[in-house]
């Protein structure tokens, strides 16, 4: 007698319409919810915190504060993109390989290059400020 393996559990339908986007929202808040366990990415809420209080605190333009929230946007889009790309290469590859490390460290070059620019774009204006 055979044993049939079991079947891995299904995607979930393909939905449309409102059902769609409520979806997307559900799967959205999942994804923020597991990012809000990495520790990278509660840093950086500080280190987003810090920096708009200390534009706020320095008297900085409303565009400079809004154009700050968005490189803070983009820079939680690449710490879940790079969180993404860590949990995919230890699904693949849990074992040492170059490949694995390799795509590792260039999810972490992203993430870098990100608080750079939010780390620039805070200091020049805090500079035309002062
Ligand atoms: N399977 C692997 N094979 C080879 N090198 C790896 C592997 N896993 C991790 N590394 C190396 O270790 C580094 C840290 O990987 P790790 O998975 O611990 O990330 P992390 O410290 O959790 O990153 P983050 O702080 O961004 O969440 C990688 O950038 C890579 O250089």
């Amino acid at each position: 007698m055979s044993v049939e393996a079991p079947h891995p559990p299904l995607a979930p339908a393909k939905l449309r319409g409102l059902a769609h986007v409520f979806a997307a929202t559900r799967y959205s808040l999942a994804g923020l919810a597991r990012l809000a366990s990495e520790a990278a990415f509660r840093h950086e809420i500080a280190l987003g915190a810090v920096l708009l209080g200390t534009l706020a605190a320095t008297g900085a333009s409303r565009v400079d504060l809004l154009i700050q929230c968005g490189l803070l946007l983009l820079l939680a889009a690449a710490e879940a993109l790079n969180t993404a790309i860590e949990l995919i290469v230890d699904l693949v590859s849990p074992e040492v390989s170059v490949l694995a490390g390799q795509a590792k460290d260039l999810g972490s070059f992203a993430v870098s290059c990100v608080i750079l620019a939010n780390l620039g774009f805070a200091v020049a204006c805090i500079a035309a400020i002062v």
